[in-house]
């Protein structure tokens, strides 16, 4: 394999005392869509924090692109190339459409002061230019996904790490999602990390499999290998 992207050696983290993930090790090839699944709890938001820097490591290092990260701020990782799509979206509510968007471009570091928002944004997203003036907090939380997305790629990630993106959205926009995300991974190589409960939908257009059960990853795979259905079944999901 060529050097991986991402690269998680020995990982724990936990909450204090409490200790949630175990001895991760993962590697994500360039250009790999990685579905990170399993039932509730099982420690797949805490890894995406421990990646994206917000969740500190009680052991292991993490590697991007072959630089250690394991104790740059997640700002430093942000511009380093890891776009974050949160569990929950947590767009900024006062600010417009717009402004969330432009909130994005800060992970350009020195390039976001002469930075605009890529027009391909609108593009794969053309409902966010129509409510582009409307303040976030108002959106439908379908738009508040979709903006989510696009901030997170007006910063030109090289990873894009996203948590449960179908949650509670409706199945059209659940469809746009998926749309706007094979485009990424076909037309810009995009590698992308995906936490999701919803395994149809990762199954059409994720490369691989990791599942996880109490804080360690137990199994991984080929999408094009197995069913959807049998992995559930065989991870208890
Ligand atoms: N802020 C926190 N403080 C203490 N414990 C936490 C905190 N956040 C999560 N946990 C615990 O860590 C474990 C893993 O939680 P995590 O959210 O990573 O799981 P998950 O697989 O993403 O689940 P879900 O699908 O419900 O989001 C759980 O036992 C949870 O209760």
């Amino acid at each position: 394999m060529s050097t991986p992207l991402l690269e998680i050696t020995g990982l724990g983290a936990g909450y204090g005392q409490s200790r949630v993930l175990w001895d991760i090790d993962l590697a994500l090839a360039p250009g790999e869509v990685l579905a990170l699944i399993g039932r509730n709890g099982v420690g797949k938001t805490t890894l995406l924090s421990a990646i994206a820097g917000s969740r500190p490591l009680s052991a292991g290092t993490l590697r991007l692109g072959g630089e250690d990260i394991t104790t740059l701020s997640p700002h430093r990782r942000a511009r380093a190339g890891i776009g974050l799509v949160p569990q929950g979206r947590h767009v900024f509510p006062q600010l417009s459409v717009m402004e969330n968007l432009q909130a994005g471009l800060s992970a350009l570091g020195p390039r976001a002061r002469q930075a605009k928002v890529p027009q391909h944004i609108f593009d794969l997203f053309p409902k966010l230019w129509d409510i582009r003036d409307r303040a976030a907090g108002f959106l439908s939380g379908g738009e508040q996904q979709q903006l989510a997305i696009g901030r997170a790629l007006a910063g030109e990630p090289r990873l894009l790490l996203l948590d449960e993106p179908t949650e509670g959205i409706q199945p059209n926009v659940v469809q746009q999602i998926e749309q706007a995300l094979t485009h990424v991974r076909r037309e810009l190589g995009m590698t992308i990390l995906v936490v999701e409960q919803y395994l149809d939908f990762v199954w059409r257009f994720a490369t691989r499999y990791a599942a996880m059960q109490n804080g360690r990853i137990v199994r991984t795979g080929s999408i094009a290998g197995e069913s959807a259905a049998d992995v559930a079944h065989l991870v208890h999901i």
